[in-house]
């Protein structure tokens, strides 16, 4: 694959990486204030950038007629206007608040759960996320993801960042140096708890599941998930 990195920090760069040693080209990178290549000749655009500048990249490939895979955080209250332009412009697009295979099955544990515990009612489900203190969002991405997989399937209505409440998922947002990223979701009683964790080591887990889902999606128009892409 010929591909365009939107966004050249962390991310970027592992992808980059591991892109390469998989024998794909990176032809266009951007930043803040540079670029380098040429975004057209990409078959795929691969977007990990800033809550704040990811719908302008993900609509500039949309213009170019390039498929992208967007991981970027915290812009998720706009997500449908992406979409609607995604569909009027006829493109391909998948956005996943976390592409890990790891994280992936973690979600569906998490759905799993969540329904296990629904009659249960003396337990109290809540979530801790921690992550590096570079990080500009909170929660996280996967924290919101998990906590809608809990919502669809558990008596609990919404979710709330370092707010308690009567059917409120407690969100508690971590931030401490070098974490890669873990999640916790607990189920708290008086008398026990119940808890699961996926702890991220590398960040190469996000960036293969990222090459993963641009090689899915290269050659294929409208909107998909990494449900999708993984088959679970
Ligand atoms: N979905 C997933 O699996 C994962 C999602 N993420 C998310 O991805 C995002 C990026 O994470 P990470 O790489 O760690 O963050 P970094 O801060 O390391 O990198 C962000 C990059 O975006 C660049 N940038 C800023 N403005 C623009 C712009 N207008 N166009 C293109 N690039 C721009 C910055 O450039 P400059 O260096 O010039 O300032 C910087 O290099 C975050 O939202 C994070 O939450 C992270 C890991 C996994
Ligand atoms: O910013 C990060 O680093 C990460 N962000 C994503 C999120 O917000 O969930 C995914 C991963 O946890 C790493």
């Amino acid at each position: 694959m010929k591909i365009a990195l939107l966004g050249y920090g962390k991310m970027g760069k592992t992808i980059e990486k591991l892109a390469v040693e998989a024998g794909h080209t990176i032809v266009y990178k951007s930043g803040s204030s540079s670029q380098s290549g040429n975004l057209k000749l990409a078959n795929v655009a691969i977007e990990f950038s800033t809550p704040e500048t990811a719908i302008a990249n993900i609509t500039q490939c949309f213009e170019n007629n390039i498929p992208v895979v967007s991981g970027t955080t915290g812009w998720l209250s706009k997500k449908a206007d992406v979409e609607k332009i995604c569909k009027e412009r006829n493109g391909s697009f998948i956005y996943a608040s976390n592409f890990s295979v790891g994280v992936n099955l973690f979600f569906e544990l998490n759905k799993q759960l969540a329904k296990l515990m629904k009659p249960w009612k003396e337990y109290t489900a809540s979530i801790e996320e921690i992550h590096h203190i570079e990080k500009k969002d909170a929660p996280s991405g996967t924290a919101i993801t998990l906590a809608e997989g809990i919502i669809e399937n558990h008596d609990s209505t919404n979710w709330s960042l370092d707010k308690k409440g009567d059917g409120v998922i407690n969100i508690s947002a971590k931030r401490e140096p070098e974490v890669k990223g873990t999640h916790t979701i607990e189920y708290m009683s008086q008398i026990d708890t119940i808890s699961i964790t996926h702890e991220a080591h590398t960040r190469d887990g996000f960036a293969k599941g990222a090459i993963i889902a641009a090689e899915f999606l290269q050659d294929k128009k409208g909107i998909f998930s990494m449900k999708e892409v993984l088959g679970i």
